[in-house]
């Protein structure tokens, strides 16, 4: 096959799944989510195309297409070895766009849309050069890595030079899975999906709290009993509380030995998080937060302040590959661990590229918990899922940036024409909107 040059074309659709039927992505925030994406194709001069998505949640996710089509513009008709040979350039161009940045900058929507279309382009790249994602990451040169990411506002933190010198493979990264431990998930399901989890070999897991604290100690409780103590715990609340209030509720859980409290209140609240530590790291509860992370800038801040200590990067929040390398890079400077924010739609499948990067190229170890999430949903809808073997996710072979979704899951879930949605409407299940 010829190589693909120019970028002829680039279409979106708005995928979404009715997760919320099973209570499936619940947390204190969101009671019953529908996993969604903003799916991306970048067309070529040849067959070969990009792959991308956003991941979002239901109603929300046509906004977001809506940002992608006006992108169009920045993507349709160009080289793509001018992208590729300047992607740093290429990446501030696109997410600096005087016509869009004003319900920007770089973080909601805006960088919801620019993580689809960059993804998409790496996954293309990945593709043209016959390599996985994180194959491609690993064998580049370090000038060409750095090429590839925008230092704009990271400067005070990283440096180009502080870049190349931080460069630094088998048998797979470990994962913590959530998909047991759902706040709408009653106490019989969460004991089937853990003694399930136990038997594949999972170690980790990871339990949503914040609605009752009466409950949750309840299920604190519970959870430990079915998982022992010789198991990491960890515990999201998903932007629930007020400072003082996430502080009193973890003080409760203590006894329980979370890892973590993830997401203790406001994602943008970066002082508010540094309190949190401060009172809880005593009690050895670390602070995990950043899949709702706008982007580099705010991560910067939350590492120089040292007000975390996981950083969850997301791959589709931050504005694709190019982002999320530079804070992998900020974050082994200041010797944070980064265990990715996954599950979702897709969100599996891109992030375990980055887990193989930052072991083989970044960070180089698996010291201080570092572990990438997994959620057990939707992966039958993907062409080329993840594999999970005695807990740990196996590093993927196929070229690309594989986010691909079955053509007849994007057919029948399309939002709200696809035969799956209009069956669910018949039955009454959801209401037309
Ligand atoms: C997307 C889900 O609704 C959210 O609960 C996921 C999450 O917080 C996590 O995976 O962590
Ligand atoms: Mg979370």
């Amino acid at each position: 096959m010829n190589e693909p040059t120019v970028i002829t074309g680039m279409t979106v659709k708005d995928i979404r799944f009715p997760t919320s039927l099973e209570k499936q992505g619940s947390d204190a925030m969101h009671i019953a989510p529908n996993f969604s994406c903003a799916y991306v194709v970048i067309q070529t001069d040849t067959d070969l195309e990009g792959h991308g998505n956003a991941f979002t949640e239901g109603r929300g996710t046509d906004v977001v297409c809506y940002a992608i089509t006006s992108m169009q513009k920045k993507v349709i008709g160009r080289k793509l070895s001018d992208i590729f040979n300047n992607f740093g350039t290429y990446w501030r161009e696109i997410t600096n766009d005087d016509q869009t940045r004003w319900i920007g900058p770089e973080k909601g929507v805006t960088h919801l849309a620019t993580a689809a279309i960059i993804n998409a382009l790496w996954d293309l790249w990945a593709k043209m050069e016959g390599k996985p994602l994180w194959k491609l990451l690993v064998d580049m040169d370090a000038e060409q890595l750095v090429n590839t990411i925008d230092f704009t506002y990271m400067s005070d933190a990283l440096t180009r030079d502080e870049a190349l010198e931080k460069d630094m493979l088998e048998s797979g990264h470990p994962s913590y899975t959530t998909s047991c431990g759902w706040l709408g998930y009653s106490d019989e399901r969460i004991t089937e999906e853990v003694t399930k989890a136990i038997a594949g070999g999972t170690t980790r897991f990871k339990m949503k709290v914040g609605k009752d604290l009466q409950d949750d100690i309840r299920r604190a409780k519970m959870f430990r009993e079915l998982i022992g103590y010789d198991k990491i715990w960890c515990v999201d609340a998903n932007q629930k509380w007020d400072v003082d209030e996430a502080i009193d509720w973890m003080k409760a859980l203590a006894p329980y030995k979370p890892l973590w409290i993830e997401e203790p209140t406001s994602p943008d609240d970066i002082l508010g998080h540094l309190k949190i530590a401060q009172a809880l790291n005593p009690l050895g509860i670390a602070v995990a937060t950043g899949e709702m992370c706008q982007n580099r800038v705010m991560f910067k801040q939350f590492l120089q302040a040292n007000a975390l200590q996981y950083c969850q990067i997301d791959a589709c929040r931050l504005g694709g590959v190019n982002e999320c390398i530079a804070v992998y890079l900020m974050a082994a400077k200041f010797d944070i661990p980064v265990c990715p924010h996954a599950g979702g739609v897709g969100l599996c499948e891109l992030v375990q590229h980055y887990s193989l990067f930052d072991y083989i190229r970044c960070s180089g170890t698996l010291e201080k918990n570092r572990m990438t999430e997994y959620a057990e949903h939707l992966h039958e809808h993907m062409l080329d899922p993840v594999t999970i073997k005695d807990g740990n996710y196996m590093p993927p072979k196929v070229a690309g940036f594989i986010v691909g979704i079955k053509p007849e899951s994007l057919r029948d879930y399309e939002y709200p024409v696809g035969p799956a949605w209009q069956k669910m409407f018949d039955q009454g299940l959801f209401e037309r909107e």
